[in-house]
Parts: C-alpha cells; sequence; structure tokens
C-alpha cells in the first residue's frame, strides 16, 4: 500500500526579505526557497510527489506555542513603517521583520500543519514543506534566528491535539540548536527532542548553557531532550552516521514515536556560511532513510536553515527523493568519527544512560573533569589557530555533485516455487536456464546434480543477482530448499562476477560459509543464540543474543548499534539477507531489518528464506517493494547481559571497524 510524498511550496513565501543592513540577517534571503523548489522541479522529483496546498495558520494554532501578547505584538507588524520595523526588530536577536512576514510566518506554520494533516489522515506516507521564515529558534514570546512563529513545535502540539498523537519524535538536523523547542517541551515526555548543533563549547550563537549534552529535560521531561553539541566545525557524514545509530536511532526504536517531526535545516551541510561542516548533501538521503521505519513511515519535513544556495537544494533534493522510495546513494568513504565527535557521543550516551535501557552500559562520563579540561585548552589552542584559516574556506569550499540515484525498472522480483502466490506489485522472477549457470551449479554445488528443482531456484537466483547487479532489478526474495547452499552459491558467484562486496546477515542458525571473509570480499555477521566458538576475523561476526532474535528490544539494539555501522562502514554492493525457520523472528522486527538495510548498497537487498516460510513472503515483500515497517511498540528493557555482550562485542571490533566507536579512545 506504498502512499504517496507530499510536497509543500507556496511562491508567497518568497515574498518579504530583508529591508536594511544587517550582515548577521543577510543570508536569509528569497532564493532559499526559490532555489529548492526550481531543483525538485527540474530533478523531475516534484512531479511525483503530491502537492499539497498551504493554508494560514489560525490563532488558535499559533497559540499552541506562543503567547497572547506576542501574537498581538507580530499582528501589528503589518501596518509598520520602516522605522517602526527596524525598532520592533530590535527587542529580539538575529532576526527581522518585513512588513509580509506576519502573512508568510502564518503560511509556514500552516504549511507544517498541512502536512501534519495529509500524514496523519493517510492520504499520502510522508512529504516535505518547503517553507521561509524558519521556525526552531522561535520562543513563546519572543522572535529569534530569522523565526518567527515556531513551526514544528506548533505541528507537534497540533499533532496531539488533533489526532491524539501520544508520541511525537522531532529530529532537528539542522546545524543550530533549536532552544525554540528545547523550551517548549523541556517538562514533556510525550514530545522527545533530539537536537545536533555547532556549540564549539559555547562560543557559537546562540551561546546557551543549556544547549549542551547535560541538558537532558525537565521534571517529567527528564531524558526526553537529547542535545549533541559539535565541539569543531568540519564534522562529516561518520560523525552525523555515528551519532544516528549510537543515540538517535537506540533511543527513537525505545521511544516508539507515533509521528516523526524533522526541522530539516540543511546548513548543516558542507559550504553552508553558518554551520562550517563538512557532510555531503548525499548523507540526508540516509539519514531520512533511517527515520523513515520509525512511526509506520508517518515523517513530516519541515526545512529550518540552510544558506548555501548550492548545497542546499542538493541536500533538500536527496532528502524528497528518499521519502519518494528511492535506493539511497552509496556513502562514500566512511572513515570513522573524529575525536571531537567521540567526545560529544560519550559525553551525551553517558548523560542519558540513566533514562534509556539501551543506553544503560554506555560508558560513564571521563571521571577526572581533568581530561575534559585538558582536551578542551588543547581544542582552544588549536581552533585558534585553525580559526583564521576556516574563515577564509567556509565560502570556497567545492563538492562533488551527489551521485545520480537511479531507480531500477523493476523494484522487487521473487524467486517462488510455482505454487506459492507472488504478492500484487512484485514480479515473479524465473530465469532462462542459462547452461553456462547450471553447469557451473551442476559441478560446484549440487550434491546430486539431478535435482532439478534446486538447480532451478539456484540458477534464477544467480540469474537475479546478475540482474541486481546491472541495477535492472533493485532487489529480490527467493524461497529455496537449502539456504545455507542458497547463500554459499551468491557468495560465491559474487565474488568472482561482482566487482565488488557482499554483506551477509545472517540470522538464526544456518550453516555460514566463510568464503570470501579471509581477504574482505565478504563480510558476514550472524545473529544466533549460540555462543560462538572464538571470533574468527575482522569480516566474521557471531553476534549472541540470549534468546537469540526472539528477544526483540536486544535484536534491535544490535541491528542499530552495531550491524548499521557495520554495514555502512563496509559499504557493499549487495546485502545478502537470509534467515532460517529457527531464528524465532518476528514479522515486525524482520521487517524492520529487510527495511534498514536497504539504505545500503543502494538497495540491492537479496533475501534467502526456506521453500517452508511461505507465510513470511508477504511481509518480506512489502518491506522490499518499500512499505514502511510496522512500528515495533515501546521496547522494553534489553537483557542485560546482552546489553552487555554487545558493548564487549563492539569495544572488540572498534579497532578494525571505526564507526562502532562510542568513546574517545584514552588520550595519553
Ligand atoms: N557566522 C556565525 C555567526 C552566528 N550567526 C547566527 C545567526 C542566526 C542563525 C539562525 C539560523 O540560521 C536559523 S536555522
Ligand atoms: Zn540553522
Amino acid at each position: 500500500m506504498k502512499m504517496g510524498t507530499a510536497l509543500i511550496y507556496d511562491e508567497e513565501m518568497t515574498k518579504y526579505k530583508l529591508l536594511w543592513v544587517d550582515p548577521v540577517c543577510k543570508i536569509e534571503v528569497p532564493e532559499r526557497l526559490t532555489v529548492s523548489h526550481e531543483a525538485l522541479i527540474k530533478t523531475g522529483l516534484a512531479d511525483r510527489c503530491i502537492s499539497v496546498p498551504v493554508r494560514e495558520a489560525t490563532d488558535a494554532d499559533i497559540l499552541l506555542v506562543h503567547s497572547e501578547e506576542y501574537l498581538e505584538a507580530v499582528k501589528k507588524t503589518p501596518y509598520m513603517t520602516l522605522e517602526d520595523l527596524q525598532e520592533f526588530t530590535l527587542q529580539y536577536g538575529d532576526v527581522y521583520f518585513h512588513p509580509n512576514i506576519y502573512h508568510c510566518a502564518k503560511l509556514a506554520a500552516g504549511a507544517a500543519l498541512q502536512l501534519v494533516d495529509s500524514v496523519m489522515t493517510g492520504k499520502v506516507r510522508n512529504g516535505m514543506a518547503l517553507v521561509r521564515p524558519p521556525g526552531h529558534h522561535s520562543m513563546r514570546s519572543a522572535a529569534s534566528g530569522f523565526c518567527v512563529f515556531n513551526n514544528v513545535a506548533i505541528a507537534a502540539q497540533y499533532a496531539k491535539q488533533q489526532y491524539g498523537v501520544k508520541r511525537v519524535l522531532i529530529v532537528d538536523w539542522d546545524v543550530h540548536h533549536g532552544q525554540g523547542v528545547q523550551y517548549c517541551f523541556e517538562d514533556d515526555p510525550s514530545v522527545l527532542y533530539f537536537s545536533w548543533h555547532r556549540y564549539e563549547h559555547q562560543k557559537f550563537w546562540p551561546q546557551l548553557k543549556e544547549s549542551d549534552y547535560n541538558s537532558v529535560g525537565k521534571e517529567k521531561g527528564a531524558g526526553f531532550n537529547i542535545n549533541v553539541p559539535w565541539n569543531k566545525v568540519g564534522m562529516k557524514n561518520s560523525d552525523y552516521l555515528s551519532v544516528f545509530c549510537h543515540i538517535l536511532l537506540p533511543v527513537a526504536y525505545e521511544f516508539s514515536p507515533d509521528l516523526v517531526l524533522v526541522c530539516a535545516g540543511f546548513d548543516s551541510a558542507i559550504g553552508d556560511p553558518e554551520g562550517e561542516m563538512c557532510a555531503s548533501p548525499d548523507i540526508f538521503a540516509h539519514l531520512t532513510h533511517l527515520l523513515m521505519n520509525l512511526a509506520g513511515g508517518k515523517l513530516c519535513a519541515v526545512l529550518e536553515g540552510g544558506y548555501n544556495l548550492t548545497s542546499l537544494p542538493q541536500s533538500v533534493c536527496q532528502t524528497v527523493q528518499t521519502l519518494l522510495g528511492d535506493p539511497a546513494p552509496r556513502p562514500a568513504n566512511l572513515d570513522g568519527p573524529c575525536e571531537s565527535a567521540l567526545e560529544s557521543l560519550h559525553c551525551v550516551r553517558s548523560a542519558h544512560r540513566q533514562y534509556w535501557s539501551c543506553l544503560k552500559h554506555a560508558a560513564e562520563l571521563p571521571t577526572s573533569d581533568v581530561t575534559t579540561k585538558r582536551i578542551k585548552l588543547a581544542e582552544e589552542e588549536e581552533d585558534k589557530l585553525k580559526k583564521v584559516e576556516e574563515e577564509k574556506n567556509a565560502e570556497e569550499e567545492v563538492w562533488p555533485e551527489p551521485p545520480k540515484r537511479v531507480a531500477p525498472a523493476v523494484r522487487t522480483a521473487l524467486v517462488l516455487p510455482n505454487d506459492v502466490a507472488c504478492p500484487d506489485g512484485c514480479k515473479r522472477f524465473s530465469s532462462s536456464e542459462d547452461p553456462v549457470i547450471v553447469n557451473k551449479l551442476r559441478k560446484n554445488f549440487l550434491k546430486d546434480a539431478d535435482d532439478s528443482d534446486a538447480l532451478t531456484s539456484l540458477s534464477s537466483l544467480i540469474a537475479l543477482v546478475e540482474k541486481m547487479e546491472r541495477n535492472e532489478i533493485c532487489n529480490g526474495l527467493a524461497l529455496v530448499p537449502d539456504v545455507s547452499m542458497a547463500m554459499m552459491c551468491v557468495v560465491q558467484h559474487a565474488a568472482t562476477a561482482l566487482r565488488n562486496r557482499v554483506l551477509v546477515v545472517c540470522v538464526g542458525d544456518a550453516g555460514v560459509s566463510s568464503h570470501g571473509t579471509e581477504d574482505g570480499k565478504t563480510l558476514v555477521v550472524q545473529f544466533s543464540n549460540r555462543e560462538p566458538e572464538e571470533q574468527k576475523c575482522k569480516y566474521h561476526i557471531s553476534v549472541c543474543l540470549k534468546k537469540g532474535c526472539s528477544d526483540v528490544s536486544g535484536f534491535a539494539q544490535a541491528v542499530l548499534g552495531l550491524l548499521l555501522p557495520l554495514g555502512y562502514e563496509y559499504d557493499p554492493s549487495l546485502v545478502l539477507l537470509a534467515r532460517t525457520p529457527d531464528s524465532g523472528l518476528c514479522d515486525s522486527v524482520w521487517q524492520q531489518l529487510t527495511g534498514l538495510l536497504q539504505g545500503i548498497a543502494q538497495g540491492h537487498t537479496l533475501v534467502l528464506m526456506q521453500e517452508a516460510e511461505t507465510s513470511c513472503v508477504g511481509p518480506t515483500a512489502s518491506s522490499l517493494f518499500g512499505d514502511a515497517a510496522p512500528s515495533l511498540g515501546k521496547l522494553h528493557a534489553p537483557l542485560p547481559e546482552d546489553v552487555e555482550a554487545l558493548e564487549r562485542l563492539r569495544h572488540r571490533l572498534q579497532v578494525d571497524w571505526k564507526l562502532l566507536q562510542t568513546t574517545a579512545p584514552e588520550t595519553g
């Protein structure tokens, strides 16, 4: 039941601008919206979306967050002279007013509400609103940071009030701290606010103590406010993905939101004069993908910041193309988080370990804050030297255009025994018996070479892999007589034919061939409840969970905090996902796994299942076809021994796999 993606845009929101000289505000220009919308049109993405009109937020909508006196004051601005507008602006910081900005601010908030309506009524699955003025800095009775009304905070309150939404997750990937959102929900356990932001030990705007990692929320809201401070500029894709895998996703799955709102600011992308970060626009394809299996796929992205008129439209397109379900591009060389990011990651995880069972075993804060101080002093020295350097070249950054993301003609192909029905939307696949393949199979694999249906399914499987390699088919599912044999067959074929690496994810106790793990052509990650004999090597990883995969939260944390980082760092061209009937995995967890893994290898996921598991064909096919996986519901605490085992395993593997690191290496 793949539903569409809403796109909300109205050119009226381009009709206000800065009317006087103000070096801080001059970057917030109407062109931000026009270049973004034009890029969506030029790339054909706009036409694939469902266009939803804006509306004006009503007074009642705005009063969900803001005070009457503030609203009444802003209402007067359309009638002000230029001098009055400048006078009025002076009472706030880093923001400007214009005769038409009140109108546009109502449209920006109204656009977010239209998006919530479209998603909550099931008219669309997800969507994006291109708006200005942005919202996440505005507070109950104050404008701030180019923001007038807090679009996303209003949308969250509206969703709770109008649709009885119990839990809202707000992900703020803008490079600034949305202090307005934090203040609005800091004592509210029904709204989990996550923000990363340039901080530089409180030296960066808005220079608030409460933007640091130890602001975790207040009273009942303690634990429901997560701040990830970036204490250096130049953060890259690895830093962003690490924080998603080791902080946001584990907590988000434990929280199990009914709705996800994104403060989609793109000033966290390379080239932006505000953020001065180095993450490439395609990272937003992955950030979006990683959120799309939460809340049954109900995701509303609302534009916040983004001031580089080249990286902004690129990032917007990457986000919308992922919302539409197109496969994400392969993440370019993820070389692990930097030391400063690891510091922040460590501090955030330890500040929140008392609130979230998935973080229970996170390492303590570095005991001697001497260490932290020493690191800080060293950093400050280093930064002073680099500062001049950075100021100069923030604007001169160059980066490659994000790679084209072509969705194959066929999305999902199934290799099924003739008596098993093919779910609608998917394509039944059987290969012409290619004699070359058949003979090779006969020779290498088949015990009794005349086992014709094994031969048929294996040769179809190989043919399917070749079509995936040629990007003619995106992903596939095969019901096979013998999962282990099929796995070995695909791995051996891939090792020779495919230019690239294969990630083998095995759920359950199928015998897994270690072929290709010695030279890294294959990475095997096996989940089971059997204690592994000594860990074989860097490319053959056994994850032992007490109750195997039947413990939802233990398995979920293993997938989010271990499998995903490994998969992203390994960056294979094919993901082989095999399950055996003994796996004990329930459908919804299996669908989450199948959904999440499609962010890797440009979505080339090949699922292998035992022929007997026909009941799992439907759920698997729907996930491969791009439907959001059903929510897992609130996760209870994983078994302590599982969390400890995962921490030990991660600690041991992080030497080889940098995306598994969660603490800064002990400084000497
Ligand atoms: N060059 C660095 C100086 C700091 N400028 C901060 C101005 C407010 C930015 C608000 C914003 O971008 C909303 S997303
Ligand atoms: Zn921003």
